[in-house]
């Protein structure tokens, strides 16, 4: 049987340690800002926006939200994160996705200042990550936390083969370039992998990363014994629960270490979120935590 591995506890050791960092930045007359643009009314967005708030809020970061309506012209929101930009009680930006068809989503995020850019969109950031630049730069949250979740579950990544399942530029693909740069191979499946090239792959994967939305995608007799199982899928049942991309009941039989859906991978999301905002409103203020 598997380790199941505790997302929400590493996350409020994140939490804890990012509430620590506040209260030294408030030493010194410093409030993290954190401004959260959220276009349309999206249930699901509305609702990780809403717990975002609040987590910064917690955290005793400056938490806004700054919501639009579903059939907002472009300029308005392009002005709306140039303002942001300029604003000196802002540290971080964040463009909620995904935006409704007249909002072009990459224009948006080339448009965030690359030092406020807290997901990590701007093609500058995206670049210094592929390219393994040395240096302070913001990387996608998601990835960023699941790395933490290897890392606290001790998990050797040099030398595995790594199968990730989808190659979002929130998810699949940051993933990929941190995942190599620890010396792990690493395999980035999506929709065109030939399904039995997919079951071939799973069956030598050392760490299995599963991102696509697709409920049941990974069964536990794709595994190899022993894997390790990171599930960031999650996907709203019509009975309301939340499920992830692996079939948790039969996985956690061959897996060494798995995280559940809810409780795993989500949270850690959100105390990634505050941490980086944090470490730039550090950067902004050229100091050192
Ligand atoms: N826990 C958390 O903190 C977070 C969870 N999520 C969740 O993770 C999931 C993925 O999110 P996101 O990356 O934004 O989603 P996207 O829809 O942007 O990307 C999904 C990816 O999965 C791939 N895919 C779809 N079907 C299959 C398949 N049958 N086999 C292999 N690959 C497939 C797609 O391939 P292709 O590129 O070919 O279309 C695509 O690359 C969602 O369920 C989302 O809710 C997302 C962010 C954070
Ligand atoms: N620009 C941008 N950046 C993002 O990082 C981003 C985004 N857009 N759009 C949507 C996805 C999704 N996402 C999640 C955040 C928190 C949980 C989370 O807190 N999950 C909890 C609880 C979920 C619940 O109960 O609803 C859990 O899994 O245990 C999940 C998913 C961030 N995303």
């Amino acid at each position: 049987m598997a380790n199941i591995i505790n997302g929400k506890e590493i996350a409020q050791q994140v939490r804890n340690e990012v509430t620590n960092q506040v209260q030294q930045l408030a030493d010194q007359g410093i409030i993290p800002g954190l401004a959260v643009i959220i276009v349309g009314d999206d249930p699901a967005s509305q609702i990780y926006v809403r717990n975002k708030e609040k987590a910064a809020a917690k955290a005793g970061i400056n938490g806004q939200t700054i919501s639009f309506p579903a059939d907002v012209v472009e300029e308005d929101v392009l002005n709306k994160i140039q303002e942001l930009n300029q604003d000196d009680t802002i540290d971080a930006i964040l463009l909620q996705s995904p935006v409704p068809k007249q909002i072009d989503e990459q224009k948006m995020q080339s448009a965030i200042d690359p030092s406020k850019d807290v997901d990590g969109f701007n093609p500058l950031n995206i670049g210094k990550l592929f390219a393994n630049r040395a240096g302070y730069y913001p990387i996608a949250n998601t990835p960023k936390g699941i790395m933490r979740l290897l890392a606290e579950t001790q998990v050797e990544l040099s030398g595995k083969f790594i199968v990730i399942l989808g190659r979002s530029i929130l998810v699949g693909r940051p993933l990929f370039a941190l995942l190599e740069a620890q010396n792990a191979t690493v395999a980035l499946l999506h929709r065109y992998t030939p399904d039995e090239l997919r079951h071939n792959l799973l069956q030598q994967a050392d760490v299995v990363i599963a991102a696509t939305g697709v409920p049941g995608l990974v069964q536990g007799v794709d595994l190899k014994a022993g894997a390790v199982v990171i599930d960031v899928g999650i996907t709203r049942l019509p009975d309301g629960h939340l499920t992830g991309d692996v079939d948790f009941t039969t996985a956690q039989e061959v897996a060494s270490a798995i995280t559940p859906v809810p409780g795993g991978v989500g949270p850690m999301t959100i105390a990634t979120l505050l941490q980086t905002t944090v470490e730039l409103a550090v950067q902004h203020h050229q100091m050192e935590l």
